[in-house]
């Protein structure tokens, strides 16, 4: 089993399966990095005491979506007729896993979809996130759908036509492996709440960018809060927020946080602000209530847990949704309890258990 990843969020929901398949005598498997996200991605996989088997180094500085994909098609094509894996892994809805798995497709090597079903139902936003995840699960042959509403996703879709499975999502495998291994989280310092911002689609950039860096602008002006920004590595998100919030007091510009001291900071918010799909899954099971930077979702489960609330990156609309929660105790009791719409914890050894009944021949 051939597993290929590349950037940050891949690293931390494959990490728990890596750890699920190498405790299975039964499995041979092998993690192979693009390259996408360099060190960062090896930097997250060692955080779980994980390593890749070997790293493609396809990262060209400035490459087009297009490009990225031809080299890691290129890539994915070389390794399978060296290796001969009997199924290729994919997680999520990169560009890297959708051109990996069409690879494997043409090549006749079965696709395993991890977070497979996940639709937001507009295939611009985000894009090409949505095109990627529509197309990897029509060429999957297992597909690994976190939730009820990912499974009742795929079943809607005449052109999926693999075997789906409710999985739960490796994310808060991932997670609370991590939160069980940091502890109980250390007193703040700082007297002022934390509100946790991050902020980085590509749909997001330019206007929505402008948008949520006006709302906390706003919001820091009421005295009482200290936003934290761990700022994207992309060079376009970190020029517009520097330039927005460099300069503003009680708002800490971070570079990007390695893992555990995101799950640490996470676990000490009292409120985020996210356009993360990642981070909508973690923060209802933390308990830190959350609003979507977005328009839309392709995790309802959050809103409909009761934990999230979508608003956009309109500052008025941003602005009003986070002073009901920093003001209004109740409404921020009823966001903050925690909630398991994405699973408890078991997903990879779920996923690996399908895997091998696939291997004897089981239906999954
Ligand atoms: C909306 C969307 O299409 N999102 C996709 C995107 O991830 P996603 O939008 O989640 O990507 P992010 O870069 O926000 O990464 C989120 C993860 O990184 C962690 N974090 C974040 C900031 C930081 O400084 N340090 C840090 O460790 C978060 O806790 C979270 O676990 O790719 C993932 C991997 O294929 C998919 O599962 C998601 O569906």
């Amino acid at each position: 089993m051939l597993t290929l990843a590349g950037t940050r969020p891949e690293a931390i929901k494959l990490a728990p399966l890596a750890i699920a398949a190498a405790a299975r005598p039964g499995i041979a498997h092998r993690l192979v990095a693009t390259g996408q996200h360099a060190a960062l991605f090896h930097q997250t996989l060692a955080a779980f005491g994980v390593a890749a088997d070997a790293d493609f180094g396809l990262l060209v500085p400035g490459q087009s979506i297009e490009a990225l994909a031809a080299s890691v098609s290129a890539a994915v094509t070389a390794e399978i007729a060296r290796d001969r894996p009997d199924l290729l892994i994919v997680q999520g809805d990169t560009t890297s896993a959708w051109a990996a798995a069409l690879a494997a497709d043409a090549a006749g090597v079965p696709v395993g979809h991890v977070e497979a079903g996940l639709r937001s139902g507009d295939p611009l936003l985000p894009w090409p996130e949505e095109r990627n995840r529509i197309e990897i699960d029509r060429v999957a042959t297992l597909l690994f759908a976190p939730t009820p509403v990912a499974l009742a996703n795929l079943r809607d879709e005449p052109d999926v036509h693999g075997v789906a499975a409710i999985t739960g999502n490796t994310g808060i495998d991932a997670l609370l492996m991590m939160r069980d291994r940091l502890g109980p989280p250390d007193p703040r310092p700082d007297a002022r709440r934390l509100v946790l911002v991050t902020a980085h689609r590509r749909e997001n950039i330019g206007a929505g960018i402008a948008g949520i860096c006006a709302a906390i602008v706003r919001l820091t002006a009421r005295g009482d809060i200290a936003v934290a920004l761990p700022v994207h590595p992309n060079p376009a998100v970190q020029a517009q927020v520097v330039a927005a919030l460099g300069d503003v007091s009680h708002v800490s510009l971070l570079a990007a946080l390695d893992y555990p001291a995101m799950v640490r900071m996470m676990t000490q918010a009292h409120l985020i602000l996210s356009d993360s799909g990642g981070v909508q899954e973690e923060a209802p099971a933390l308990g830190v209530p959350l609003l979507v930077l977005r328009e839309n979702s392709e995790r309802p489960e959050a809103v409909a847990a009761g934990n999230a609330s979508i608003v956009g990156t309109d500052p008025d609309r941003i602005l009003a949704a986070a002073t009901r929660l920093l003001d209004d105790p109740a409404a921020h009791a009823a966001m903050a309890r925690p909630a398991f719409p994405f699973g408890r914890g078991d997903a990879a050894d779920t996923i690996v258990d399908l895997i091998e009944g696939w291997h004897a021949g089981r239906s999954i």
